[in-house]
């Protein structure tokens, strides 16, 4: 909570004013019991029913003035709270932002996501209750009990011996509660992780009739955050029965003791009343300062979480201006004995990558499933480092590049399209915010969408829904291909982006592309050749490896595994291998 403690700080006023406010409420609540017990002693005892009606006018009066400080004073809390968790909530997105693919990967958007809402708002909710009440509990209790050392001390030394107890009873309770809502907390994760995936993944689980596996596999996760739940729940349960029990026990020893006193002429009936009303306002504080225990526990164990997000540094650091390496006019890109492994992975990804890409060159990247496509080209535009070798991008060591400047030169397509809610312009625009409609066009043109954004009602206007859902796959690829052209990249990847179009389209993009205005380089990640086989480099990579580099025609005389690749997608085109038994039987004759 500590470390949050700087997002309170421009509410101090508010933080100040809500529990002074509460304070004063309390004072009020205080003198009641006061009040009542000159009603009974005398007022009823006198039989004075001016008396009477004159202190229920005060004791209206003072109900009134407490329901204003308390009005006040939830006022003030819900100010400070609710303004504290859009500061922090604000600070998380733009910290988890700054943060490198390396630690998203590593934290996982389930957890971001559960703690950016729900643990935000059990720690703004911790904020509301703690202002409140934090401090008129305590002040209730001493309070109470210090009015009741006025009223009789024998009778008040019952509190003096209570109290304490029921404070061992209920921070025992907290300490042992507050690990176990951690617990529940990484259980949400888990359950928000599971309907995530189950949501997203919808189609493809009806699609293999697997709805019953992921409702069984939802409801285990389900039913292991219930009992959880429950066994916290029970724990914190246990504090009612408990603290009743004690005040309880309490109440019949001093109403004992209080009628003794009052036999001998010590105590009038009105005192003991009012002995009784503040026994009754601790046990009322106490089962509130229970409960806004637990809930400081539950939000203590969230705002953990949430500095824990915080506090997590980005493993990628950037140089506030640009390094000083000599730039070659000539290169692109450039890869020196580049070696890459993911965060927690046992194998490298990338292994001793080595290789140049002139300005103006189209890259091919060919290879298996998994084998290193995808990673090479990302740490292209830095969104890794590698632990060893260097990445050059136009002659300057990627690392060497201040924040945001590299990804202005470099225009990635993933392979994942990903458009978001907004019209196609607002998509579009992402790509250059100062683009005109022109230029908009002009990278539709390219991307062959121009008759997708054509035959959508508004045009540039079409409101894209979420995650693209009212675009096919096709349609999404083509767009984000043309949002890459609009920021008119010195550097274009093109990761596999082309695998949802037809075989027409797909070369008519190619074309196109080849043909961009400018010295473009182009990186085509593909698993068909035909998609890669007129670039000017190809990359063979097989199982994180560098299996070849060179021309279609080079690496057909020299490379195998391209060889292999080529053949597996042109089967008619392999020459027809002598069988062994064939060789051996010449080898006899001759
Ligand atoms: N974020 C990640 N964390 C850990 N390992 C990863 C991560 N992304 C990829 N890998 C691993 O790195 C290896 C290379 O993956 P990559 O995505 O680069 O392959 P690819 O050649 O692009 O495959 P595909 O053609 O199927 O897209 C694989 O073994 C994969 O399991």
């Amino acid at each position: 909570m500590k470390r949050l403690e700087k997002f309170l700080r421009p509410y101090r006023r508010e933080s100040i004013l809500a529990p002074l406010f509460k304070l004063l409420e309390v004072v009020f609540d205080l003198m009641v019991p006061v009040v009542v017990a000159q009603i009974i002693d005398v007022g009823v005892a006198k039989n004075d029913r001016g008396y009477i009606v004159e202190m229920f006018f005060v004791l209206l009066l003072m109900a009134a003035v407490g329901l204003l400080c308390s009005f006040t004073a939830q006022f003030f809390a819900a100010k400070a709270s609710v303004g504290f968790a859009t500061s922090v909530r604000q600070a998380m997105f733009d910290h988890i932002q700054r943060l490198s693919f390396t630690e998203l990967d590593t934290l996982g958007t389930d957890t971001l996501i559960t703690r950016l809402t729900d643990d935000v708002n059990q720690v703004q909710n911790g904020i509301n209750m703690g202002l409140r009440l934090l401090l008129r509990s305590p002040f209730v209790v001493i309070g109470a009990m210090v009015m009741a050392f006025t009223i009789n001390v024998r009778c008040a030394l019952i509190f003096v011996v209570t109290v304490p107890i029921l404070f061992v009873v209920v921070f025992s309770i907290m300490l042992i509660s507050i690990p176990l809502f951690k617990k529940v907390q990484a259980g949400l994760d888990r359950v928000t992780g599971l309907t995530r995936e189950n949501l997203t993944g919808v189609r493809v689980i009806r699609a293999f009739c697997r709805e019953e596996q992921s409702v069984e596999e939802f409801e285990e996760g389900n039913r292991e955050l219930t009992r959880l739940n429950e066994f916290v729940g029970r724990i914190s349960a246990l504090l009612n029965p408990l603290t009743y029990v004690l005040i309880n026990v309490a109440t019949v020893l001093l109403i004992a003791r209080a009628g003794v006193q009052v036999n001998i002429g010590n105590l009038q009936q009105g005192q003991v009343v009012a002995l009784y009303n503040y026994m009754a306002q601790i046990i009322v504080e106490l089962i509130k300062l229970a409960s806004l225990i637990i809930t400081l526990n539950k939000s203590m164990a969230c705002a953990d979480r949430v500095a824990g997000i915080l506090d997590v540094k980005s493993s990628m650091e950037y140089k506030a201006v640009a390094g000083n390496d000599k730039v070659d006019d000539n290169m692109a890109v450039e890869f020196n004995h580049v070696t890459f492994t993911y965060e927690g992975a046992g194998a490298s990804s990338l292994s001793d990558i080595t290789f140049r890409a002139k300005k103006g060159q189209t890259i091919g990247i060919i290879g298996g499933t998994g084998s290193g496509k995808s990673t090479l080209v990302s740490l292209i535009p830095r969104f890794y480092d590698p632990q060893e070798g260097i990445v050059k991008v136009n002659g300057v060591n990627a690392k060497d590049y201040p924040q945001g400047e590299l990804c202005s030169e470099i225009g990635v397509v993933q392979q994942r399209s990903i458009l978001f809610k907004g019209s196609i312009r607002d998509n579009l625009k992402w790509g250059n915010d100062q683009a005109s409609d022109e230029d908009l066009w002009k990278a539709i043109t390219i991307a062959q969408a121009k008759d997708v954004v054509e035959a959508k009602p508004g045009k540039l206007d079409f409101e894209v829904e979420q995650n693209g859902r009212n675009l096919s796959g096709g349609q999404k690829q083509r767009l984000t291909i043309a949002r890459a052209l609009v920021s008119k990249p010195d550097i274009l990847i093109l990761d596999d982006s082309l695998s949802a179009l037809d075989f027409a389209t797909d070369a008519a993009l190619r074309k196109a592309i080849g043909e961009l205005e400018g010295n473009v380089t182009t990186f085509l990640v593909s698993q068909r050749i035909s998609g890669i086989r007129q670039a000017d480099k190809i990359l063979v990579m097989d199982d994180g490896e560098l299996a070849g580099q060179g021309t279609h025609e080079e690496l057909m005389e020299t490379c195998e595994t391209y060889q292999e690749i080529y053949y597996s997608q042109f089967p008619e085109e392999r020459p027809v291998v002598m069988k062994t038994s064939e060789k051996t039987e010449k080898g006899a004759a001759e």
